[in-house]
């Protein structure tokens, strides 16, 4: 199996050359490959054959900034590094993990379905990082060891629509609303957190490559057919009604995506944030659609 990991210098690097991580790869899948790139001329050659593709090319925030003020840079490196995937290798699995995430895996899907090879089953925009963010709070604060420790979250990838649910926790632990809330925040600004403390100099690169590489990792178990390998990604889903895209737990099997979860039962706090945040979400769907049909 041949992967191109991410594509891009630095993050190619940080990605796949960190030496435990590249090694947990091929042990998974002894056929696996890396193949990285040097420039936009090689991009097709290294992208043949490939069953996955991370992207995480584009401009990281700086202080200040949304991760919607990203969209006017990073939309039309994602949409040109989409095309290349369309013509090069229309049959891989696409991890998405370019701000604002949001909007750049609708922008992919309106590319693809415009080449007439768009598969909603490999398109994945990457959460996992907020995942791992909810999981080593629960862990820190309840004292649970983080490897033990699973804490859904759903939604998209941008403050508020960050949705962890610590209702769902496990292990189990009853905490304070106002605990939780500060939980949540914290998940929620995880990514702006890093993003000031580097003062300018690029966001969670690090984390990201450790989070990347978990969701990569998962993605190509499925692909070597190993059974019930569940990871929350943002994808195409009729799981809430009014948004074509969202995160849940994603079952990936040897075409990508095998079954979407439900999110189960929200508390009312829970709920509350789920609906507060739909209005942005659909509005951020909707802007990565526009661009890529060329209307704004
Ligand atoms: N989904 C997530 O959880 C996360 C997403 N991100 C996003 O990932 C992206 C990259 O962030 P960092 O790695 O921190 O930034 P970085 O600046 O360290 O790396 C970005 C890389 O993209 C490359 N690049 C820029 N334009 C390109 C193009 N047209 N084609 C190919 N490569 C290109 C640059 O050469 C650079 O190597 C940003 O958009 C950031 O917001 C970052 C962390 C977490
Ligand atoms: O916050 C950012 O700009 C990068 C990102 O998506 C994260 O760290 O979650």
């Amino acid at each position: 199996m041949k992967i191109n990991p991410a594509v891009t210098q630095l993050s190619l690097y940080d990605i796949v050359g960190t030496p435990g991580v590249a090694a947990d790869i091929s042990h998974i899948n002894s056929k696996a490959k890396v193949q990285g790139f040097a420039g936009p001329e090689s991009l097709g050659e290294a992208l043949k054959g490939c069953h996955l593709v991370i992207i995480p090319a584009g401009l990281p925030r700086k202080p200040g900034m949304t991760r919607d003020d990203l969209f006017k840079a990073n939309a039309s490196i994602v949409r040109d590094l989409i095309k290349a995937c369309g013509e090069h290798c229309p049959k891989a699995v696409l991890n998405i993990i370019s701000n604002p995430v949001n909007s750049t895996v609708p922008i992919a899907a309106e590319i693809l379905k415009d080449m007439g090879v768009y598969d909603k089953n490999k398109l994945m925009g990457v959460t996992t990082l907020d995942v791992v963010r909810a999981r080593t709070f629960y862990a820190e604060k309840t004292g649970a060891p983080v490897a033990d420790v699973d804490v859904p979250v759903i939604g998209g990838h941008a403050g508020q629509t960050i949705l962890p649910l610590f209702s769902q926790a496990s292990p189990g632990h009853s905490m304070p609303e106002d605990v939780i809330a500060a939980l949540t925040q914290r998940t929620q600004d995880g990514g702006t957190e890093v993003v000031q403390a580097k003062a300018g100099k690029g966001s969670a690169t690090l984390s990201m490559a450790y989070a990347g590489a978990l969701f990569a990792d998962a993605c190509l178990r499925g692909l070597n057919g190993e059974p019930n390998v569940k990871e929350y990604a943002y994808v195409q889903s009729n799981v809430v009604s009014g948004l074509s895209f969202f995160s849940t737990k994603v079952k990936l099997g040897p075409e990508g995506i095998a079954g979407i979860s439900e999110y189960g039962t929200l508390n009312s706090v829970e709920q509350k944030a789920l609906d507060a945040c739909v209005p942005e979400l659909k509005s951020s769907i909707e802007k990565g659609v526009a661009f890529a049909q060329g209307k704004v």
